[in-house]
């Protein structure tokens, strides 16, 4: 089952990629027993600036056909990470793939908001696209840990 994460924007080498490559290069080695991944990133950049709607388009032409979308958003679910991983299981189960979607500045656009099937919030409080992505793979990485019962995830 790939996961994919679809993101605007260029992160350069650093700490913050280093820890994203590390969680989910992680969640890899130990979701492979579970059916769990691959997991990639896709960046797509804006190059002219041309603001919301064309990172939509970009994002829309990097989502890999037939995945579930799942947007990162502060108006979305606040899940726990036990019910984050009972999605993931129940997403594998369904034999889907699924694209997490981190926007831009200005955020998701609208439409492309329309067309997930789950929206996740990392709390009420707004964090840079590059934090939404680390903390993402963390969850990825924390869910992986979960279905494989191991004692990373203490509640
Ligand atoms: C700087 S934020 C954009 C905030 C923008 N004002 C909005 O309305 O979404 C960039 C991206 O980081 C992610 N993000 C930031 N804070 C988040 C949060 N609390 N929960 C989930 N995702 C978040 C979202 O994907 C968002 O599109």
């Amino acid at each position: 089952m790939k996961i994919t994460i679809c993101a605007v924007g260029r992160l350069r080498k650093g700490p913050e990629r280093e820890l994203i490559d590390d969680y989910l290069s992680r969640f890899e080695k130990t979701g492979r027993a579970y059916g769990l991944g691959p997991a990639s990133i896709v960046e797509v950049e804006d190059k002219k600036g041309l603001g919301q709607g064309a990172e939509a388009e970009l994002l829309a032409r990097a989502i890999p056909d037939s995945s579930v979308i799942v947007t990162l958003d502060e108006r979305g679910s606040l899940i726990s990470s036990p019910d984050f991983a009972r999605k993931i299981e129940g997403w594998r189960d369904g034999a889907r793939d699924i694209t997490f979607v981190i926007g831009g500045a200005d955020g998701i656009e609208p439409g492309l908001r329309d067309r997930a099937e789950f929206s996740i919030s990392l709390g009420k409080m707004v964090w840079p696209h590059m934090l939404a992505r680390v903390m993402l793979a963390e969850q990825i990485y924390r869910a992986g840990q979960i279905i494989a019962g191991t004692p990373y995830h203490r509640a």
